[in-house]
């Protein structure tokens, strides 16, 4: 089964559904303390505790209660916590995720068959995800299935204990349609809160790695009216042979985590409608091998079956280098064929579980840089004396999501202890502008492949949002006055964040109207065109300014000349010249006028205010406004507008 457009879709950012009730859902283990279970909102001081599950109100838990004990959860429960039975993962939110739909299934008389590959018209998969004996998910399955049927067998205590086959199978086909069609309801920028399963309208939306839809979810409490009425129309339909009896998804609990589609391209009418199960930014051997453990099927979407790489999986595959002994080339491809990508990649993954297992971020970063300039030992780049990664290669990428977030907790720490006050000053400036640097790094790069692959805009909102913060934060940390003591520039440059001299459209919204409200028209193409070309001019033009401050006494960032605009990639060619260009001294820093440091500061602040509202109008065309991230921007500006608070100058 598949869904298609209903219509001609002409905008980005149209939602294709009115928001979809979950039939099934509940909380991942690590929020069961912290959020009701029933409408997924963060609990007040005074909640109903009903054992392990939590509920903000009596209306919450007289809704979800009966589904909790009768579904059989509330024995599960019982049944882990009695220690005689252990589950595969830390997690048990698959489990209790099936047996609530179990639940619902015979709560509308859908009876399970075996013959069948669905229930209720959700694919199983299970023969598919059984394939291969030896492997980790069929003894989750296995395992899972057991656990499920010992649970309703507590519940319904007066029946004989026996083995039922045909029960086990029943479970595990619940189970599989879990693993199948859950996704993870993801409501802030921290871990998803919990997984839940959607009806056929969303359930039969298949994956593309180029895919030309998004979704959202949105949380209400069931009190609230969410009935749907006056909201947009089902702009999607199904297509395919009605596969028997379907879950009425009007008969659903009426609560919880609803689920919007959301497009993310053009769309014609009747073109198949897709969102991604996986990481775009992944290249598409890793990317397949997702796919193929978790779903059992091999993608062969416009992306992955293109007869040469296309221009982003080419980028991202690895198979570039920097050969210095070249003279017409900086970036020399298939170089990674014949050296080791296996052997780099797994050094990463290394690194960052030692960091993950010891906590020495130091350590990490130190490796992480090491790796990234100088990735294989001497004697297997034989003719190659020295060579770097692609700077916009996978690992690269992934290399500074951890580098721009250990920097940020090294920095941290080392404010929270005292030593910062003294001798570590400059090393505190060090780690904060290190850390805003690869931010800013990141989202260039990831902007860059956007430019090619449209689809990439959603991990382009995070990596903005994330990179204005993190600039913003930088411009107001304590470095201006620790550092360079009574020549800090003053707080007003603050004022205003639109500022002077920006001719970016964006900023001209942003000053005029407070929120800049989208969320009532899609972004047609011409318009998305222009406000991203004027964002990029404003981008390059503050990041000119800021990159050397930013990356000074970094060796790993000699090697890239501009982190947002990165045509220099293209049109460059090697020179010993360029890679052992002087960077930019602390000697210069020190001649420094106050005027200069006034302007540099100004600069990155602008340069952040540039990033949240360029990322906030990105989330506004993904998720539509208000949304937890265009809240999140906003209240950063909000902050940004009342009067600089130096938040970290009084801790001095
Ligand atoms: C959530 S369901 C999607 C709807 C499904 N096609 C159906 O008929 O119910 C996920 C399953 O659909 C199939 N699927 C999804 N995307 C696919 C793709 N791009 N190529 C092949 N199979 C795909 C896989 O079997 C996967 O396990």
């Amino acid at each position: 089964m598949e869904m298609r457009s209903l219509e001609k879709i002409e905008g980005i950012g149209v939602d294709l559904t009115p928001k979809l009730q979950p039939i099934a859902f509940s909380l991942c283990d690590p929020f069961l303390h912290s959020h009701c279970y029933s409408c997924y909102r963060t609990l007040p001081s005074i909640h109903t505790d009903t054992g392990p599950i939590r509920y903000c109100s009596l209306f919450c838990s007289r809704i979800d209660y009966p589904i909790h004990f009768n579904s059989g959860e509330h024995h599960l429960f019982l049944i882990l916590q009695s220690h005689s039975t252990t589950w595969h993962t830390d997690d048990t939110s698959d489990l209790r995720t099936a047996l609530r739909l179990l639940h619902h299934f015979n709560q509308l008389g859908i009876v399970p068959s075996l013959q069948s590959d669905r229930i209720g018209g959700l694919l199983t998969n299970r023969e598919k995800l059984k394939q291969q004996e030896d492997d980790d998910i069929l003894a989750r399955i296995k395992e899972g299935g057991r656990l499920m049927s010992l649970a309703r067998i507590m519940r319904d205590d007066e029946r004989e204990v026996e083995e039922n086959n045909t029960e086990l199978e029943e479970m595990e086909m619940v189970l599989c349609i879990v693993l199948t069609n859950a996704v993870e309801v993801q409501v802030n920028e921290k871990q998803g809160l919990g997984v839940a399963v959607y009806g056929p309208s969303f359930s039969w939306i298949n994956h593309s790695c180029a895919p030309n839809a998004c979704y959202r979810f949105s949380i209400a409490g069931p009190e609230s009216d969410d009935s749907g009425r006056g909201e947009p129309k089902m702009r999607i339909t199904t297509f395919g042979d009605e596969p028997g009896e379907i879950a009425n998804e009007n008969a659903l609990c009426g609560y919880g985590p609803r689920i919007v589609v959301r497009s993310i391209k053009p769309m014609k009418k009747g073109e198949e409608v897709c969102v991604a199960y996986t990481d775009l930014l992944q290249p598409k051997a890793m990317r397949h091998t997702e796919l193929w453990l978790r779903y059992r099927f091999i993608c062969s979407c416009r992306r992955c079956s293109a007869l040469s790489p296309t221009h982003v999986d080419h980028i991202l595959h690895g198979n570039y280098a920097a050969n210095p002994e070249s003279t017409n080339s900086r970036w020399e491809p298939n170089f990674y064929k014949d050296n080791g990508y296996e052997e780099l990649s797994d050094c990463m993954d290394e690194i960052i579980s030692e960091y993950m297992s010891t906590g020495n971020p130091e350590c990490c970063c130190d490796k992480l840089e090491i790796m990234l300039r100088q990735s294989l030992r001497k004697e297997q780049l034989q003719s190659w004396p020295t060579f770097k990664l692609h700077p916009l290669h996978h690992l690269c990428l992934n290399a500074y999501i951890t580098l721009a977030s250990v920097y940020k907790i090294r920095a941290s720490e080392l404010l929270s202890s005292d030593s910062v006050k003294n001798k570590h000053r400059s090393k505190f400036s060090k780690l904060s502008r290190f850390s805003a640097a690869y931010s800013l790094l990141l989202a260039g790069a990831t902007h860059h492949l956007f430019l090619s692959e449209s689809s990439l805009i959603v991990s382009a909102v995070h990596f903005w949002i994330s990179a204005g913060e993190s600039l913003l934060s930088l411009s107001k940390s304590l470095i201006w006055t620790s550092v360079f003591g009574q020549k800090c520039p003053n707080s007003s440059i603050f004022s205003h964040p639109g500022h002077s001299h920006c001719e970016c459209l964006l900023m001209e919204r942003f000053e005029v109207s407070m929120p800049c409200d989208l969320s009532q028209s899609a972004s047609t193409k011409i318009e998305f065109e222009e406000i991203s070309k004027g964002f990029m001019n404003c981008a390059s033009r503050l990041s000119s300014e800021v990159w050397p401050f930013l990356t000074e006494g970094g060796p790993f960032f000699e090697d890239i000349q501009d982190p947002i605009n990165f045509s220099w990639l293209e049109t460059i060619k090697y020179s010993h010249a360029l890679l052992l260009r002087s960077p930019c001294t602390s000697s210069h820093r020190e001649n420094d006028s106050y005027c200069g440091l006034r302007c540099e500061r100004e600069h990155l602040f602008q340069l952040g205010v540039h990033c949240l509202v360029y990322g906030e109008y990105l989330a506004t065309i993904c998720y539509s406004s208000p949304c937890y991230l265009t809240n999140h921007v906003r209240s950063l500006l909000q902050v940004q507008n009342k009067e600089i608070p130096f938040e970290y100058t009084a801790a001095m």
